[in-house]
């Protein structure tokens, strides 16, 4: 039995970049791996000719952007090469052949006991640890659905994920079942390659070519999703006219749209519409039966053949070894809880890469639950006297929105969930983009731990507005609840350590174990109270303007969401700093230009969290 911090359980993209967010904070992690390598999707169950269908730009994960020599759309060797090179880089080491056979949360001890078989050594381990991590990803395991007949099948049927090239298949009939972006491309692999080759489809798709999806990809940076919608459908149409006299019907809702909403991807076409177009491919609707070598479908027309190929896409595994509460996973073994939640379980759960935003969901979820993890923890590193430094943490998640949406839409915002605030805000159109090229110029802290250690650059012109704002939509959910969950009473005891109250559990440092209050960094508070005119200068020029639209549109749209009239936050208050939001924001609100007062405030916030909180 080994005790650990946080299981990690996957070593894929997603348990990696979990466990380098969370190495950066130093939190102690364990990843747990059924296969002997890491990235075992990429490196075992997909197919030669696999290219990444989203640029590079989309496609990196914490701390390790691609160099400007990376070809935007990498191959499959390269993706695992950077792989590789992350995995060494942040010297990394999943335990390799262990297979997970369940996992559980302790109510008495509050921990996750989680067995794993050691497929080397054959015997049973036990973890026990606080935090748990699913990233045993969204495609686990290749699911085929039950055909009729298919046992009498006479030729031979494989999984998309068994499948590596149309060498095999030269000459052969052979039926690709499944129309998504793994059933097109091994289509035209197998027709590349000679083989007689059918495809079913069965529901409508949209069609677009990797340049459309990278030009809407972009787009989005500026413009709503509706229209980028409209724009690739219209250049769909004239690339690919009506492909629906070929089986292929579009779907009425947009392909970002729908993206969005159910995860499923467009086909990104790489030549099969030209081989389908053709009759090199031939598309048949839906199958009704088997019998022998013949393969019926709904249009009655029977066809033989010596192969099928059944790209019908894949299931998680997290039901045949998680036990908890049967509301928790859908019938696909996916987080119920919507985006951008997803990532967020009860009693330090979490799901790593289950948003179906391709990499830069799995860094966005990485980054989200590292930080979670932390805050979390940091209420028992804090009985240690430590506070941990968050800065390159929160510069990586900067560095991401900067990279992917500087002066973004809300639209882009939302659909990479990278500011919740665009969901909390439906006015903020001119916000959203001010604000997000001006966090990367201020913004530093994100908890509001960070604010009391003085993590802000310290200037009094970005820390305290940014930071506030950042509270609302990083630490609240769109509907506004906190992403937290726990009665996080942490941010508190940090200040009422140093201001020395002591009337959070009636001693100062928040136990009973008398040791006092726990050292705070120097500059807790004075770097908020500080001032040098370059800076107050930079704050007058730069920030008053886009201040003034704050003021006005987006932080009274966020008191009146989250606050009713009388100030207290719709719901009750849920946890410190809830108080403390209300107390920046509504000062932010009568700022004079000069100084925040922030003693007071935080002083104010500090006692009011301590007595809602704690009676
Ligand atoms: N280069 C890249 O980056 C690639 C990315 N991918 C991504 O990987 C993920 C998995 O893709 P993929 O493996 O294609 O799986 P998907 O789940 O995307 O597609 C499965 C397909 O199988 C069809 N299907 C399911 N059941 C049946 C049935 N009984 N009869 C006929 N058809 C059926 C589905 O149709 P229906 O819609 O009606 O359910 C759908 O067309 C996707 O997100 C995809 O975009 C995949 C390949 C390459
Ligand atoms: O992983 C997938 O589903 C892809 O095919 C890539 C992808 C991720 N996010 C997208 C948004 C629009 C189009 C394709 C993708």
């Amino acid at each position: 039995m080994e005790e650990v911090t946080v299981v990690i359980i996957g070593a894929g993209p997603s348990g990696l970049a979990t466990s380098v967010c969370l190495n950066n904070l130093s939190i102690p992690n364990v990843i747990l791996e059924r296969e002997d390598c890491h990235s075992s999707l990429w490196k075992k169950r997909s197919y030669d000719c696999l290219k990444l269908h989203l640029g590079k730009e989309f496609s990196f994960l914490p701390y390790m952007p691609h160099p400007s020599t990376t070809p935007t759309f990498m191959t499959k060797n390269s993706f695992i090469q950077y792989m590789d090179e992350y995995v060494s880089h942040f010297n990394l080491c999943p335990r390799y052949c262990r297979t997970v056979e369940s996992a559980f949360y302790d109510k008495a001890s509050g921990q996750w006991n989680v067995v794993a078989k050691n497929k080397v050594s054959n015997e049973d381990e036990v973890y026990l640890a606080m935090f748990l991590v699913v990233a045993t990803g969204e495609n686990s395991q290749g699911y085929i659905p039950e055909f009729p007949g298919l046992d009498s099948f006479r030729g031979s049927f494989i999984h998309s994920s068994q499948y590596k090239s149309g060498r095999e298949y030269v000459g052969k009939d052979v039926l690709v079942v499944g129309s998504g972006n793994s059933g097109m491309e091994i289509a035209f692999n197998l027709a590349y390659f000679g083989a007689k080759t059918s495809i079913v489809v069965q529901s409508p798709v949209h069609v677009l070519s990797r340049e459309m999806v990278y030009l809407g990809m972009n787009l989005l940076k500026f413009l709503p999703m509706f229209f980028v919608d409209n724009l690739v459908t219209m250049l769909s149409k004239l690339q690919y006219g009506d492909l629906s006299r070929y089986g292929i019907v579009r779907p009425k809702k947009g392909p970002f749209h729908l993206k969005q909403t159910t995860g499923r991807s467009p086909v990104l076409d790489v030549g099969t519409m030209d081989l389908i177009v053709n009759k090199d491919i031939k598309v048949f609707p839906r199958i009704s039966r088997i019998e022998g070598t013949n393969v019926t479908f709904e249009n009655d027309k029977v066809w033989k053949f010596d192969d099928i190929i059944f790209a019908t896409g894949f299931k998680t595994t997290i039901k045949d070894w998680l036990e908890v509460d049967g509301d928790l996973l859908n019938d696909n073994g996916m987080p119920k809880t919507p985006f951008p939640n997803q990532w967020k379980g009860k009693n330090g759960l979490y799901f790593a890469g289950f948003s179906s935003r391709g990499l830069a969901g799995v860094s966005m979820d990485a980054e989200n639950i590292a930080e979670d993890i932390n805050m979390a923890f940091g209420q028992i590193k804090l009985h240690h006297g430590g506070l941990e430094a968050f800065s390159s943490f929160n510069a990586v998640r900067l560095q991401r929105a900067a990279s992917i949406s500087a002066f973004a839409s809300p639209a882009t915002l939302e659909f990479f969930g990278l500011f919740s605030v665009t969901t909390q805000i439906p006015s903020n159109a001119f916000a959203a983009p001010a604000l997000v090229a001006l966090i990367p110029a201020f913004a530093e802290p994100v908890t509001s731990r960070d604010a009391f250690a003085g993590k802000g650059d310290g200037d009094n012109n970005g820390d305290a507005w940014c930071w506030s704002l950042q509270q609302s939509h990083h630490r609240f959910s769109s509907d506004g609840a906190p992403r937290g969950g726990f009665l996080d009473a942490s941010d508190v005891i940090v200040y009422a350590a140093h201001a020395g109250c002591s009337r959070i559990h009636g001693s100062e440092d928040g136990d009973d174990d008398g040791e006092g209050a726990p050292p705070l960094p120097a500059t807790s508070r004075d770097s908020f109270t500080d001032t040098d005119l370059g800076s107050l200068l930079s704050g007058i020029v730069v920030v008053t303007p886009l201040f003034v639209i704050f003021s006005l549109v987006l932080v009274p749209a966020t008191i009146t969401h989250r606050f009713s009239s009388d100030g207290v936050p719709r719901g009750g208050f849920l946890e410190a700093s809830d108080v403390i939001v209300y107390v920046l924001v509504t000062e932010v609100l009568v700022w004079d230009g000069r100084d925040y007062e922030w003693e007071f405030g935080l002083r104010e916030a500090a006692h009011a969290g301590c007595s809602r909180i704690h009676g």
